[in-house]
């Protein structure tokens, strides 16, 4: 496919899919000078949100800064030309988070179920559906988990139920570009052609920008990604290197390249508590598929318990565990600890 003159849309994560390696503890005003340097540089779409998305705020998933209502109402204000997405996992956010949500200003709404299961965003997609102007967007995690013919039908559910947008979301970077291919360009082709497809990669195994591309080239449209990938595991695509690719191979995406280098040098770097890279365990979650949020339980699990948070990872990949099962974790951990006798 010729990618030379393709218009896309970018959306950034740092302000959510970062909150997991800051611990949910971005503040109200670093969300602010961040979201607003991005709206400048041409940034035209920006997540906000807890990690675990809208409701996220809990014993399970981390206590954030400030509450999703503060963090959307303090900087929905304060766009010139970019839009505001909120994510939504149902079971942890509800449609009173959702009503929240549009009331502080956001223009899309991404509401996220693990690949299988589709089923369960019914009433949060139809509700998005039915209110005016509201970009209805659903969001399969985990995609590496199943064939593409059995996302295909998770996703036609989504569009079904009133998404104008679907996700295939590589929530572990696992997929290699020929999984993304597959996956997207079946997509594109069964969809309705107005049904836009979005793509979110992590980077653990390094291949976030050449996913993203492979996706564009296989009719996705849509490329989420992260500024200097402040994100879960080894982070998402970093987004101002995908601008930079975009860049050299005529992509449009209408952000400015070098103010997209200077937000990911000048304003996210300094903001990390630690480097967000790919280090042994965030490899060993693309290499064992691995829900990249589960990092940082795994790397707090094995210290407790005098583990090696690789072999925690890699179990938790052999038990398939999915997002929704981080109290399984430490679970997992003690049982490994009485075996071993490390405890
Ligand atoms: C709640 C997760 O962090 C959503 C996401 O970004 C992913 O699955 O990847
Ligand atoms: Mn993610």
């Amino acid at each position: 496919m010729e990618l030379k003159g393709k218009k896309i849309t970018v959306h950034d994560m740092c302000l959510r899919d970062g909150m997991h390696p800051k611990q949910h503890q971005i503040t109200v005003n670093e969300m602010v000078t961040v979201a607003r340097a991005m709206d400048e540089a041409g940034v035209p779409l920006i997540e906000v949100t807890h990690g675990d998305g809208l409701g996220g705020a809990s014993v399970n998933y981390g206590f954030p800064a400030a509450s999703d209502e503060d963090y959307l109402t303090a900087v929905c204000k304060e766009m010139k030309q970019a839009k505001i997405s909120a994510l939504l996992l149902p079971g942890i956010g509800t449609v009173d988070h959702l009503k929240m949500a549009v009331d502080c200003g956001i223009s899309t709404i991404r509401v996220a179920t693990h690949c299988t299961e589709a089923d369960v965003s019914e009433q949060h997609l139809t509700m998005a559906a039915s209110i005016d102007h509201l970009d209805t967007v659903g969001f399969l995690m985990m995609a590496h988990m199943i064939e593409p013919e059995e996302l295909l039908v998770q996703l036609k559910m989504m569009e079904d139920f009133g998404a104008n947008c679907v996700y295939i979301t590589d929530s572990a970077g696992y997929m290699l570009p020929d999984d993304v291919t597959a996956r997207v360009a079946l997509a594109r082709a069964e969809l309705k052609p107005e049904t836009e497809i979005g793509f979110h990669g992590h980077h653990n195994l390094g291949m976030g920008v050449a996913n993203s591309i492979a996706a564009v080239a296989a009719g996705a449209n849509r490329i989420d990604g992260s500024m200097a990938g402040l994100g879960a595991g080894a982070g998402n695509t970093p987004l101002e290197v995908f601008i930079a690719v975009c860049d050299r191979m005529g992509i449009e995406t209408g952000v400015d390249t070098f103010k997209a280098m200077d937000i990911a040098e000048d304003l996210i770097v300094p903001m990390m508590d630690h480097m967000v890279r790919i280090d042994r365990d965030a490899l060993t979650l693309g290499y064992a598929g691995v829900y990249s949020s589960f990092l940082l339980f795994a790397k707090r699990s094995a210290e407790k318990y005098n583990l090696s948070s690789r072999d925690i990872l890699v179990e938790l990949g052999r038990r398939r565990t999915v997002g929704g099962q981080e109290d399984m974790i430490e679970d997992l951990a003690l049982d490994m600890a009485k075996e071993r006798g490390t405890i």
